[in-house]
Protein backbone atom coordinates (compact mmCIF):
# COMPACT_ATOMS: atom_id res chain seq x y z
CA UNK A 1 0.00 0.00 0.00
CA UNK A 2 1.41 3.27 -1.14
CA UNK A 3 0.64 5.43 1.53
CA UNK A 4 3.26 8.32 0.64
CA UNK A 5 1.39 8.61 -2.25
CA UNK A 6 -0.30 11.31 -0.38
CA UNK A 7 3.05 13.58 -0.45
CA UNK A 8 3.56 13.24 -4.40
CA UNK A 9 -0.01 15.11 -4.82
CA UNK A 10 0.85 17.38 -2.67
CA UNK A 11 4.18 18.15 -3.70
CA UNK A 12 2.80 17.80 -7.44
CA UNK A 13 -0.91 19.54 -6.93
CA UNK A 14 -2.02 18.01 -10.13
CA UNK A 15 -5.03 20.21 -11.40
CA UNK A 16 -8.33 17.55 -11.34
CA UNK A 17 -10.74 18.02 -14.46
CA UNK A 18 -14.46 17.86 -12.72
CA UNK A 19 -17.39 17.21 -14.68
CA UNK A 20 -19.18 17.59 -11.74
CA UNK A 21 -22.78 17.76 -10.24
CA UNK A 22 -24.70 20.36 -9.13
CA UNK A 23 -25.32 19.05 -5.67
CA UNK A 24 -21.84 18.36 -4.41
CA UNK A 25 -19.84 20.37 -6.43
CA UNK A 26 -18.74 22.60 -3.73
CA UNK A 27 -17.79 19.38 -1.63
CA UNK A 28 -15.81 18.10 -4.40
CA UNK A 29 -13.67 21.33 -5.31
CA UNK A 30 -13.09 21.82 -1.58
CA UNK A 31 -12.34 18.21 -0.47
CA UNK A 32 -9.18 18.44 -4.03
CA UNK A 33 -7.87 21.46 -2.41
CA UNK A 34 -8.14 20.22 1.21
CA UNK A 35 -5.76 16.97 0.25
CA UNK A 36 -3.41 19.01 -2.00
CA UNK A 37 -4.83 18.83 -5.32
CA UNK A 38 -6.18 22.00 -7.77
CA UNK A 39 -9.82 21.51 -8.60
CA UNK A 40 -11.04 22.98 -11.32
CA UNK A 41 -14.98 22.51 -12.66
CA UNK A 42 -16.14 23.04 -16.34
CA UNK A 43 -19.60 23.06 -17.70
CA UNK A 44 -18.62 23.75 -21.40
CA UNK A 45 -17.41 21.58 -24.38
CA UNK A 46 -15.60 24.89 -26.42
CA UNK A 47 -12.62 24.75 -23.59
CA UNK A 48 -12.54 21.33 -23.14
CA UNK A 49 -9.22 20.48 -25.36
CA UNK A 50 -7.39 23.45 -23.66
CA UNK A 51 -9.08 22.22 -19.87
CA UNK A 52 -7.56 18.60 -20.61
CA UNK A 53 -3.86 19.38 -21.72
CA UNK A 54 -3.90 21.49 -18.54
CA UNK A 55 -5.01 18.84 -16.22
CA UNK A 56 -3.49 15.81 -14.65
CA UNK A 57 -5.87 13.56 -14.53
CA UNK A 58 -10.12 13.88 -15.13
CA UNK A 59 -12.93 12.97 -13.31
CA UNK A 60 -16.53 12.18 -15.07
CA UNK A 61 -19.32 12.27 -12.27
CA UNK A 62 -22.89 11.24 -13.61
CA UNK A 63 -24.76 13.09 -10.71
CA UNK A 64 -26.75 15.29 -12.38
CA UNK A 65 -26.41 14.80 -16.22
CA UNK A 66 -28.37 16.91 -18.72
CA UNK A 67 -27.81 15.76 -22.76
CA UNK A 68 -25.62 18.81 -23.16
CA UNK A 69 -23.59 17.36 -20.39
CA UNK A 70 -23.16 14.13 -22.14
CA UNK A 71 -21.77 15.21 -25.45
CA UNK A 72 -19.65 17.21 -23.03
CA UNK A 73 -18.35 14.19 -21.28
CA UNK A 74 -17.70 12.24 -24.57
CA UNK A 75 -15.64 15.05 -25.76
CA UNK A 76 -13.47 15.11 -22.40
CA UNK A 77 -13.45 11.64 -22.28
CA UNK A 78 -12.22 11.33 -25.95
CA UNK A 79 -9.31 14.00 -25.33
CA UNK A 80 -8.54 12.60 -22.04
CA UNK A 81 -7.96 9.47 -23.91
CA UNK A 82 -6.26 11.64 -26.50
CA UNK A 83 -3.81 13.27 -24.24
CA UNK A 84 -3.16 10.36 -21.87
CA UNK A 85 -4.73 11.60 -18.67
CA UNK A 86 -6.36 9.00 -16.70
CA UNK A 87 -10.34 9.49 -16.37
CA UNK A 88 -12.07 8.55 -13.58
CA UNK A 89 -15.76 8.00 -13.97
CA UNK A 90 -18.75 8.19 -10.73
CA UNK A 91 -21.98 6.35 -12.12
CA UNK A 92 -24.03 7.88 -9.93
CA UNK A 93 -27.39 6.19 -9.59
CA UNK A 94 -26.83 3.65 -12.40
CA UNK A 95 -27.88 0.90 -10.91
CA UNK A 96 -31.57 2.95 -9.62
CA UNK A 97 -31.93 4.68 -13.34
CA UNK A 98 -32.37 2.93 -16.76
CA UNK A 99 -31.63 5.97 -18.48
CA UNK A 100 -28.34 6.68 -16.30
CA UNK A 101 -27.35 3.10 -16.89
CA UNK A 102 -27.28 3.59 -20.82
CA UNK A 103 -25.70 6.43 -20.82
CA UNK A 104 -22.89 4.76 -19.09
CA UNK A 105 -22.86 2.01 -20.99
CA UNK A 106 -22.88 4.41 -24.15
CA UNK A 107 -19.85 6.46 -22.58
CA UNK A 108 -17.83 3.57 -21.57
CA UNK A 109 -17.85 2.01 -25.32
CA UNK A 110 -16.94 5.56 -26.74
CA UNK A 111 -13.78 6.29 -24.03
CA UNK A 112 -11.40 4.11 -22.57
CA UNK A 113 -11.34 4.96 -18.47
CA UNK A 114 -8.59 4.06 -16.01
CA UNK A 115 -10.79 3.36 -12.86
CA UNK A 116 -14.78 3.38 -12.00
CA UNK A 117 -15.57 4.39 -8.70
CA UNK A 118 -19.21 3.55 -7.33
CA UNK A 119 -20.97 2.20 -4.39
CA UNK A 120 -22.11 -1.79 -4.48
CA UNK A 121 -25.51 -0.81 -6.70
CA UNK A 122 -24.09 1.09 -8.96
CA UNK A 123 -21.11 -1.27 -9.49
CA UNK A 124 -23.37 -4.44 -10.02
CA UNK A 125 -25.68 -2.29 -12.32
CA UNK A 126 -22.15 -1.61 -14.93
CA UNK A 127 -21.47 -5.60 -14.80
CA UNK A 128 -24.65 -6.50 -15.60
CA UNK A 129 -25.35 -8.11 -12.21
CA UNK A 130 -29.14 -8.59 -9.92
CA UNK A 131 -28.84 -5.86 -7.31
CA UNK A 132 -31.54 -3.63 -5.87
CA UNK A 133 -30.46 -0.17 -5.72
CA UNK A 134 -32.14 2.62 -3.87
CA UNK A 135 -31.37 5.91 -5.13
CA UNK A 136 -28.26 7.44 -5.10
CA UNK A 137 -27.35 4.92 -2.57
CA UNK A 138 -26.07 1.58 -2.46
CA UNK A 139 -29.08 -0.93 -1.64
CA UNK A 140 -29.19 -4.31 -1.33
CA UNK A 141 -28.15 -7.21 -2.83
CA UNK A 142 -26.43 -10.68 -1.96
CA UNK A 143 -23.94 -11.19 -4.96
CA UNK A 144 -21.05 -11.64 -3.97
CA UNK A 145 -19.11 -8.48 -4.17
CA UNK A 146 -15.47 -9.91 -4.73
CA UNK A 147 -16.72 -11.43 -8.19
CA UNK A 148 -18.82 -8.40 -9.05
CA UNK A 149 -15.79 -5.88 -9.03
CA UNK A 150 -13.69 -7.81 -10.88
CA UNK A 151 -15.67 -9.28 -13.21
CA UNK A 152 -16.84 -5.40 -13.71
CA UNK A 153 -12.95 -4.83 -14.23
CA UNK A 154 -12.27 -7.50 -16.75
CA UNK A 155 -15.24 -6.33 -18.58
CA UNK A 156 -14.27 -2.68 -18.99
CA UNK A 157 -10.86 -3.66 -19.03
CA UNK A 158 -10.28 -0.96 -15.75
CA UNK A 159 -9.88 -0.59 -12.19
CA UNK A 160 -13.24 -1.29 -10.53
CA UNK A 161 -14.03 0.69 -6.72
CA UNK A 162 -17.01 -0.70 -4.88
CA UNK A 163 -16.95 1.23 -1.99
CA UNK A 164 -19.27 0.81 0.52
CA UNK A 165 -18.57 -0.13 4.59
CA UNK A 166 -15.56 -2.25 3.16
CA UNK A 167 -14.09 -0.79 -0.22
CA UNK A 168 -13.28 -3.75 -2.92
CA UNK A 169 -11.12 -2.93 -6.03
CA UNK A 170 -9.98 -5.21 -8.87
CA UNK A 171 -8.07 -4.38 -11.73
CA UNK A 172 -9.59 -7.72 -13.10
CA UNK A 173 -6.95 -10.11 -12.21
CA UNK A 174 -7.10 -9.59 -7.82
CA UNK A 175 -9.16 -7.91 -5.39
CA UNK A 176 -8.15 -5.61 -3.04
CA UNK A 177 -9.68 -4.35 0.52
CA UNK A 178 -10.00 -1.61 2.87
CA UNK A 179 -11.65 -1.73 5.94
CA UNK A 180 -11.44 1.73 7.33
CA UNK A 181 -14.16 3.84 7.44
CA UNK A 182 -17.21 5.51 9.33
CA UNK A 183 -20.92 5.10 9.10
CA UNK A 184 -21.22 9.28 9.11
CA UNK A 185 -19.78 9.01 5.09
CA UNK A 186 -23.23 7.83 4.32
CA UNK A 187 -25.00 10.67 6.68
CA UNK A 188 -23.20 13.14 4.37
CA UNK A 189 -24.22 13.32 0.80
CA UNK A 190 -21.42 13.81 -1.37
CA UNK A 191 -18.71 11.40 -0.05
CA UNK A 192 -18.63 9.10 -2.59
CA UNK A 193 -18.01 12.08 -5.38
CA UNK A 194 -15.10 13.41 -2.96
CA UNK A 195 -13.69 9.91 -3.40
CA UNK A 196 -13.89 9.57 -7.04
CA UNK A 197 -12.01 13.04 -7.30
CA UNK A 198 -9.88 12.19 -4.89
CA UNK A 199 -8.63 8.87 -7.17
CA UNK A 200 -8.53 11.24 -9.99
CA UNK A 201 -5.93 13.12 -8.17
CA UNK A 202 -3.87 9.92 -6.85
CA UNK A 203 -4.04 8.86 -10.82
CA UNK A 204 -2.48 11.95 -11.33
CA UNK A 205 0.84 11.02 -9.73
CA UNK A 206 0.92 7.56 -10.40
CA UNK A 207 1.04 5.55 -13.58
CA UNK A 208 -0.40 2.93 -12.13
CA UNK A 209 -4.36 2.84 -11.62
CA UNK A 210 -4.60 0.01 -9.29
CA UNK A 211 -2.30 1.64 -6.94
CA UNK A 212 -3.30 4.77 -6.88
CA UNK A 213 -6.82 3.69 -6.25
CA UNK A 214 -5.67 1.76 -3.40
CA UNK A 215 -3.82 4.46 -2.08
CA UNK A 216 -6.72 7.20 -2.33
CA UNK A 217 -9.13 4.95 -1.12
CA UNK A 218 -7.44 3.83 1.87
CA UNK A 219 -6.68 7.61 2.92
CA UNK A 220 -9.94 9.18 2.33
CA UNK A 221 -12.08 6.38 4.50
CA UNK A 222 -9.34 6.27 7.23
CA UNK A 223 -9.09 9.90 7.07
CA UNK A 224 -13.30 9.69 8.01
CA UNK A 225 -12.39 6.85 10.61
CA UNK A 226 -10.29 8.86 12.77
CA UNK A 227 -11.92 12.01 12.67
CA UNK A 228 -14.91 9.77 13.60
CA UNK A 229 -13.10 8.30 16.22
CA UNK A 230 -11.04 11.98 17.81
CA UNK A 231 -14.54 13.60 17.76
CA UNK A 232 -17.18 11.38 18.54
CA UNK A 233 -20.11 14.50 18.92
CA UNK A 234 -19.96 14.95 15.23
CA UNK A 235 -22.64 14.69 13.24
CA UNK A 236 -23.48 14.96 9.21
CA UNK A 237 -23.37 18.45 9.15
CA UNK A 238 -19.91 18.76 10.94
CA UNK A 239 -18.41 15.54 10.01
CA UNK A 240 -18.52 17.49 6.52
CA UNK A 241 -16.86 20.51 7.66
CA UNK A 242 -14.31 18.64 9.75
CA UNK A 243 -13.24 16.43 7.03
CA UNK A 244 -11.52 19.42 5.28
CA UNK A 245 -9.59 19.81 7.79
CA UNK A 246 -8.50 16.12 7.93
CA UNK A 247 -7.86 15.98 4.74
CA UNK A 248 -5.85 19.07 4.93
CA UNK A 249 -3.91 17.98 8.08
CA UNK A 250 -3.59 14.46 8.47
CA UNK A 251 0.25 13.33 7.29
CA UNK A 252 1.44 9.74 6.42
CA UNK A 253 2.03 8.57 9.55
CA UNK A 254 -1.13 9.53 10.74
CA UNK A 255 -2.44 6.46 9.18
CA UNK A 256 0.35 3.68 10.29
CA UNK A 257 -2.09 2.56 13.76
CA UNK A 258 -5.12 3.30 11.68
CA UNK A 259 -4.81 1.75 7.87
CA UNK A 260 -6.76 -1.89 7.62
CA UNK A 261 -6.38 -3.56 4.28
CA UNK A 262 -5.59 -6.50 2.55
N1 LIG B 1 -21.29 1.82 6.26
C1 LIG B 1 -20.10 2.39 6.07
N2 LIG B 1 -19.15 2.31 7.03
C2 LIG B 1 -17.95 2.87 6.86
N3 LIG B 1 -17.58 3.58 5.75
C3 LIG B 1 -18.47 3.70 4.76
C4 LIG B 1 -19.77 3.10 4.87
N4 LIG B 1 -20.43 3.38 3.71
C5 LIG B 1 -19.60 4.09 2.96
N5 LIG B 1 -18.41 4.28 3.57
C6 LIG B 1 -17.28 5.05 3.03
O1 LIG B 1 -17.85 6.20 2.44
C7 LIG B 1 -17.07 6.63 1.32
C8 LIG B 1 -18.02 6.89 0.15
O2 LIG B 1 -18.51 5.67 -0.31
P1 LIG B 1 -20.03 5.35 -0.62
O3 LIG B 1 -20.92 5.83 0.47
O4 LIG B 1 -20.08 3.90 -0.96
O5 LIG B 1 -20.27 6.20 -1.97
P2 LIG B 1 -21.59 6.88 -2.54
O6 LIG B 1 -21.75 8.12 -1.72
O7 LIG B 1 -21.28 7.14 -3.95
O8 LIG B 1 -22.71 5.89 -2.33
C9 LIG B 1 -16.03 5.55 1.10
O9 LIG B 1 -14.80 6.03 1.59
C10 LIG B 1 -16.51 4.36 1.94
O10 LIG B 1 -15.42 3.64 2.46
C1 LIG C 1 -28.25 13.62 -4.24
C2 LIG C 1 -27.72 13.58 -5.60
N1 LIG C 1 -28.56 13.60 -6.68
C3 LIG C 1 -27.94 13.55 -7.83
S1 LIG C 1 -26.26 13.52 -7.67
C4 LIG C 1 -26.37 13.52 -5.98
C5 LIG C 1 -25.18 13.48 -5.10
C6 LIG C 1 -24.58 12.11 -5.01
O1 LIG C 1 -23.48 12.13 -4.13
P1 LIG C 1 -22.76 10.83 -3.56
O2 LIG C 1 -22.89 9.75 -4.58
O3 LIG C 1 -21.34 11.25 -3.39
O4 LIG C 1 -23.41 10.49 -2.25
MG1 LIG D 1 -22.21 8.16 -5.36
Amino acid sequence: MQIDMLNKVRGQNPVVLNVANFVTVQDVANALNAIGASPIMSKEVAEAEEMVKMAGSVTINLGTLTKEQVIQMRTIGTLANQFHKPVVLDPVAVGAVHYRLETALDLLASFPVSIIRGNAGEIAALGGFDWRAHGIDAGTGSGNLDQITKQTATKFHCVVIASGATDTISDGKTVAHIYNGTSLFQAHVGSGDMLSSIVAAFAAVCDDPYAAAQAATLIFAATGEKLALDQPALGPGTFGSHLMDYLNKLQTTDFDQIARFD
